[in-house]
């Protein structure tokens, strides 16, 4: 039976579950269990701290994990990332009080708080820079105004929570995280399977699928705007002269694309949602 780490609580965890039920899979009941068994699938999911899955993972204790690529670095446990599964988009970077110089050799010597050390002292070591860095828990935005360091490295999303206390961001990101799966390795036939369904979720997410008519004369221009991910189907329809064309199309792109066909003379353009995929 395949044992896999989901956040049980912070921002990762409602989507991660979603995820994986949009893949097929039995979630927990209630948001307080901490062991949910979906037989059915031969899977056993284990509900803990997204900051603790990639030790469980990185020892062996579970098969894999659905964390952060901040967390997952920040561990250093040997789990690796296996698939990106597109949500949990964050930054991670410093940020002091306005006026601090934003090149790298400015935080030479500074206090930086933080709850992530270790990617902290890398990105440092990486930059060959020597900095004092303080371990806290969380909320590290306080640590400034406190008196306990000059700059923080922490996760920013929107920026309001920066904006909120008067920090500003300073020099580049650290790194972009997001929530992956991790894994020790994906070679099981039960872990590519699992792989394959999250794969097949997150097409069903980025596409939809069009419907379309349009006349004959005018299917190279419809096609050539609608080029599916293999080939379009076409089929003719009773009306003499005219073709039923259908595609898969990014749903970022459709509405564009749905003007730019009506353009070339396609009719009855429809939009469905894709439930599930497998490519
Ligand atoms: N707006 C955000 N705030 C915090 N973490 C975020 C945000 N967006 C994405 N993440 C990611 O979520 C993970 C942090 O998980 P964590 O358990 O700390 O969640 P949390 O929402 O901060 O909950 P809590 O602080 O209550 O523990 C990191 O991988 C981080 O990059
Ligand atoms: O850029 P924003 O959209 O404001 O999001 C980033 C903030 O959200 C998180 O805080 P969280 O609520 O998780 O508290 P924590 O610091 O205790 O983890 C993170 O640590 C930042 O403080
Ligand atoms: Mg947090």
């Amino acid at each position: 039976m395949l044992r896999i780490a989901v956040p049980n609580k912070g921002t990762l965890s409602g989507p991660a579950a979603q995820m994986l039920r949009e893949a097929g899979y039995r979630q927990r009941p209630s948001d307080r269990d901490l062991v949910c068994v979906d037989a059915d699938n031969d899977v056993e999911f284990f509900y803990l701290r997204p900051r603790d899955i990639a030790t469980y993972v990185g020892s062996g204790d579970l098969d894999l994990g659905i964390t952060g690529r901040d967390l997952l670095i920040d561990a250093d446990s040997g789990a690796s990332e296996i698939l990106d599964l597109g949500f949990g988009g964050a930054t991670f970077r410093f940020a002091a009080v306005p006026g601090t110089p934003e090149d790298p050799q400015g935080l030479a010597g500074r206090r930086i708080a933080t709850s992530y050390a270790t990617v902290v002292r890398k990105h440092l070591a990486d930059l060959g820079v020597t900095a004092d860095v303080i371990r806290l828990d969380g909320a590290v935005e306080n640590a400034i105004r406190l008196g306990v360091a000059d700059v923080i490295a922490d996760v920013v999303e929107t920026g309001s929570t920066l904006r909120q206390v008067g920090l500003v961001t300073v020099g580049e990101p650290i790194l972009r995280s997001s929530a992956l799966l991790i894994g020790r390795s994906a070679e099981q036939p039960a872990i590519t399977q699992l792989v394959r369904r999250l794969q097949g979720v997150l097409v069903a997410r980025r596409y939809v699928m069009l419907a379309y008519d349009v006349p004959s004369e005018r299917l190279p221009e419809a096609v050539a705007l609608t080029p599916g991910i293999e080939s379009p189907t076409v089929a003719p329809l009773h009306r003499e002269g005219w073709l039923a064309v259908q595609a898969m199309v990014l749903r970022a792109d459709v509405h564009r694309v749905m003007d730019e066909l009506y353009d070339v003379g396609a009719r009855a353009i429809l939009v469905t949602d894709i439930a599930a995929s497998r490519l």
